[in-house]
């Protein structure tokens, strides 16, 4: 279908803004919509640096969804540049989705959102998605729908399981008819406006994030420094590991080397899946203690430094 053939069903095309707590969910439902692995999802809290778009197509329309990362209370500057990263998100957005986990239910985090929302949302419609009903009675959803509609005039209710793909159809069908009338706004086989290096990056630091403990991945951040189209349709992929401590380079090092080893099989066997051709991954382990400080790792990973003053 072109944009062109579509006078008797005309295109429709928006920008979608997941917010809510961190581990709400919000990754797992990006993939689900957009059925592609575009976000990275670990059982770790936390994990959603930049903001990552995904698209979807549905009939004549097309949403492009803003994964925000979790809004929680900063106290860090990286924490604080997140966290305006993600209202920024959702203040540009044509539809906002809040997440919030079944089991948990209306929690401080989520009412400290609902109060943001009331600043933020006038004439922006907000979706209310509660997710993870794979994990709780019936009795208890309709409860919790009820008590959260009382807190915020949403303009509609999902109960989904992302994981499962439960409720994800209706959602996808009401965002479709939610978005505004007008053209796509990216070409249709494209999933993914995230740079190719950043995908990259973000894949190295999954599989670390996977094979560390829980303190050092949040300390480390992977940049992709190089990128080189060899002539044998292969690609060449630079890419440093900054941590914060000397002690954590041994660590990501590992014995003889054998944990970052291990994570650039697993890095490349993924970034090889994920481009459908061969990829060529070197990677470098650098200490740089203030880099939770530095404006340029920020812009690496499209935050703005700024943000994080307070
Ligand atoms: N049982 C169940 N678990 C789910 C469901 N959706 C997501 N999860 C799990 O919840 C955890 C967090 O999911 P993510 O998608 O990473 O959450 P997020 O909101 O993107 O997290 P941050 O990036 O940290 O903000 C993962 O372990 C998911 O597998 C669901 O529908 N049911």
């Amino acid at each position: 279908m072109t944009p062109e053939s579509q006078d008797d069903n005309p295109t429709r095309a928006g920008f979608a803004a997941l917010i809510g707590e961190p581990n709400a969910g919000k990754s797992t439902l990006l993939n689900q919509m957009v059925g592609a692995k575009v976000s990275i999802v670990t059982h770790k809290v936390q994990t959603t640096r930049a903001r990552i778009r995904g698209i979807a197509m549905h009939g004549p329309a097309q949403i492009v969804f803003v994964d925000t990362p979790g809004i929680f209370r900063p106290r860090r500057r990286l924490d604080r540049s997140m966290v305006a990263a993600a209202w920024g998100g959702a203040s540009d957005a044509d539809v906002i989705l809040l997440l919030i986990e079944a089991h948990r239910g209306l929690t401080d985090g989520a009412q400290a959102i609902i109060d943001q929302l009331k600043d933020l949302g006038q004439g922006t419609p907000v979706a209310l998605v509660i997710n993870k009903i794979d994990r709780v009675k019936a009795e208890t959803l309709l409860a919790l729908s009820k008590q959260l509609n009382e807190a915020y005039p949403f303009t509609e209710t999902f109960m989904i399981s992302a994981e499962k793909g439960y409720g994800c159809p209706q959602l996808r069908d009401w965002l479709a008819r939610a978005v505004p009338a007008g053209p796509w706004l990216y070409p249709e086989d494209q999933i993914a406006d995230l740079p190719m290096r950043m995908i990259a990056a973000e894949i190295t630091r999954e599989k670390l994030t996977l094979r560390l403990h829980e303190e050092i991945p949040y300390q480390l951040t992977v940049e992709t420094e190089a990128w080189e189209e060899k002539k044998d349709g292969s690609a060449r992929v630079d890419q440093v590991v900054y941590v914060a401590r000397q002690g954590h380079k041994g660590i990501v090092l590992g014995k003889g080397g054998e944990t970052v080893k291990a994570v650039g099989q697993a890095a490349r066997a993924e970034l090889e899946e994920f481009m459908g051709r061969r990829v060529h991954l070197f990677l470098q382990v650098r200490v740089r203690e203030n880099w939770l400080n530095e404006a340029e790792r920020y812009d690496e990973m499209g935050l703005n430094f700024k943000d994080g003053d307070g």
